[in-house]
């Protein structure tokens, strides 16, 4: 992609980590971040056997999509994510993001199946995986719509962005522009301006927006920065 050249790149999606949320009240959390702008709602699927924390499942997504018709961002942290495709469509989540670490070739039949269930389908790295091993599931005629660049290690909310990570976004934006790009873990209002540089249009930010006493503010500047970054090019 040459500077400036941004026509396909897909605006902005700012998606609030509901994992940060009063999970007691999560219809109304749902809708205070949806009346504060948010595009999305990411909602965070722990089992304890991928990563350090056990959060929420299908019956949650279920019991909150009668709440509210936004996108369900899911982003699963599991050792089996094939098992998780039919319950997670029929509860009416809109993504589903699965862990790269956890599949092998098997990938290709785990993605044809989250679409056919007519969900959009990403693909997650940890920190320590290379983005070159995302790359056949981007470049495939069956290819995912989105990849979620983790910038913590997975597990909990409230951790240091990784600024090394950006590598890996900036690589993605500049050879996929169509893409959507995922950055989660970490981001704010003093870490947006180096993830919208380097390419990320969806962003997740859990502890920054619910930690504010304006969360509409943060969700509204994190949205300009990466419009900025997108007029400017990458
Ligand atoms: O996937 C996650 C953790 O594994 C969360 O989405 C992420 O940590 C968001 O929380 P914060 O913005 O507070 O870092
Ligand atoms: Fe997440």
């Amino acid at each position: 992609m040459t500077m400036g050249d941004t026509t396909n790149v897909p605006s902005a999606r700012i998606a609030p980590s509901m994992l940060s949320s009063d999970f007691a009240n999560l219809a109304s959390e749902a809708k205070r971040m949806l009346e504060c702008g948010a595009d999305w709602l990411h909602m965070d699927i722990m089992v304890c056997h991928f990563v350090p924390n056990l959060t929420i499942g299908a019956p949650v997504i279920q019991s909150l999509r009668k709440h509210t018709d936004a996108f369900l961002d899911c982003h699963l942290m599991v050792t089996n994510p094939s098992d998780y495709v039919a319950p997670f469509a029929q509860a009416g989540a809109s993504g589903f993001t699965f862990h790269i670490e956890v599949v092998k070739d098997e990938w290709k039949d785990l993605l044809k199946s989250i679409k056919s269930a007519g969900m959009q389908a990403g693909v997650a790295l940890r920190p320590g995986t290379s983005v070159e091993q995302i790359f056949p599931l981007v470049e495939g005629e069956e290819h995912v719509d989105m990849v979620l660049v983790m910038t913590v290690e997975p597990g909990f909310g409230g951790q240091k962005f990784i600024p090394e990570m950006m590598t890996k976004v900036n690589i993605l934006r500049k050879k996929f522009p169509w893409l959507h790009i995922e950055v989660d873990g970490g981001l704010g209002p003093s870490t947006i301006e180096e993830a919208a540089k380097a390419g990320a249009n969806c962003i997740v930010a859990g502890s920054s927006v619910f930690g504010s006493q304006d969360p509409a503010g943060v969700i509204s500047l994190l949205r300009s920065k990466v419009q900025d970054a997108t007029m400017r090019g990458f």
